[in-house]
């Protein structure tokens, strides 16, 4: 049974609907990122979820059980639910301790001890249970908030854009714990985030989307690798767009010559569309005789970015060489991948 199950979920405020009929479904200890520019609705389905906003249309369960939807609505404290938000939300005047065992109910005197001492070993705060939260820093502020949602062993973690304030070089670190917390105690959590590369690092699954819709949702891999659209691949990466003609199977005629595709391509022969490119599918040797011209260059650390002119096409190519120069002549060659080639046909005009 999954953890989560979100099913055909509209919400609006005032009668002016957010959330247009959202399907998303969550396995025990899977971790989902809800992606997407900001004024979405990942906020807003986040508090659905927390029952912090009605739904309108549609039902959400947690492990079976309605929480919204189908004349249920249960209230927020009683859904076994852990949030942990962007200002981390602790009580000032309370010490790390209090703070973290705010929530715990029904333990007596030594188990709340032992509870508490195994939250502050987990988010490794052990010795800091008698601080306040201004004489932690912020990093670690974070951890009592994670220790705090944890404590009361939530069935499932809702985490709303939790890194935005945390320094950009403890920040990947910090997510690779909460993660390795979260995936310890078997725990799925829905974690809210405008950053592609935040949800890349924290997440199993990446729900896209676009204008109070799911666009396209499964594994980073798929959607990275298969898009469904160009907002999808744009939203994921750098890309190229090679205007092509479909002739066979395998084959694309393109102004780089012909290309073939390591699988099938499901589109007809004749079709007229954009290949996607990304700028670690084409590869760039030096050649005199080369056709393609190198524009202009990025260093950025492990590789290079080029931009490339061949036959009238501009193209962002990343390569492991480093010393190209504006104005050289290359070889350009596209990587053997399976291609995705949008039909123009779907294309906004
Ligand atoms: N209380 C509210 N009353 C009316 N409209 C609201 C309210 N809260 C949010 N909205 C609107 O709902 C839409 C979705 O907002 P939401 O906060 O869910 O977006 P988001 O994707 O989380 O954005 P962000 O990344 O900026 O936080 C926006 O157009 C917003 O203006």
């Amino acid at each position: 049974m999954s953890t989560l199950s979100i099913s055909n979920v509209s919400s609006d405020y005032q009668g002016h609907v957010i959330l247009h009929q959202l399907n998303l479904t969550l396995q025990q200890g899977e971790i989902v990122a809800l992606l997407g520019p900001s004024g979405c609705g990942k906020t807003t389905l986040l508090k659905a979820i927390a029952g912090l906003q009605g739904i309108s249309q549609g039902s959400i369960k947690i492990n079976g059980q309605v929480l919204s939807g189908e004349g249920v609505f249960i209230a927020s404290e009683q859904r076994g639910v852990g949030m942990i938000f962007q200002d981390y939300a602790l009580f000032p005047h309370l010490t790390v301790g209090d703070n973290i065992l705010f929530g715990v109910k029904g333990l007596n005197k030594l188990e709340r001890q032992t509870r508490l001492e195994d939250m502050l070993e987990l988010v490794k705060l052990t010795g800091l249970g008698g601080r306040y939260p201004h004489e932690l820093s912020g990093g670690q502020q974070q951890r009592v908030s994670i220790a705090r949602a944890l404590a009361y062993e939530p069935e499932l973690m809702l985490l709303d854009e939790p890194f935005s304030n945390i320094d950009a070089q403890v920040r990947h670190e910090m997510m690779l714990e909460i993660r390795a917390i979260l995936k310890q105690r078997n725990v799925s959590a829905v974690f809210v985030t405008h950053s592609k590369d935040e949800a890349f690092v924290f997440a199993d699954k990446l729900a896209l989307f676009e204008q109070g819709h799911i666009v396209q949702h499964g594994a980073a891999e798929t959607l990275y690798a298969n898009p469904h659209s160009r907002y999808v691949a744009d939203f994921l990466g750098t890309t190229n767009y090679l205007p092509v003609t479909v002739s066979s199977d395998l084959l694309l005629e393109s102004p780089l010559g012909v290309l073939t595709s390591a699988s099938l391509l499901p589109h007809v022969a004749g079709t007229h569309g954009q290949l996607l490119l990304r700028p670690q599918q084409m590869a760039l040797q030096a050649d005199t005789q080369g056709q393609a011209k190198i524009i202009d260059r990025r260093f950025l650390g492990t590789v290079c970015h080029y931009k490339v002119n061949q036959n009238g096409v501009d193209l962002e190519v990343s390569s492991p060489v480093m010393n190209f120069e504006p104005g050289q002549r290359v070889q350009l060659t596209v990587v053997g991948h399976p291609f995705v080639v949008f039909n123009d046909a779907n294309l906004p005009t």
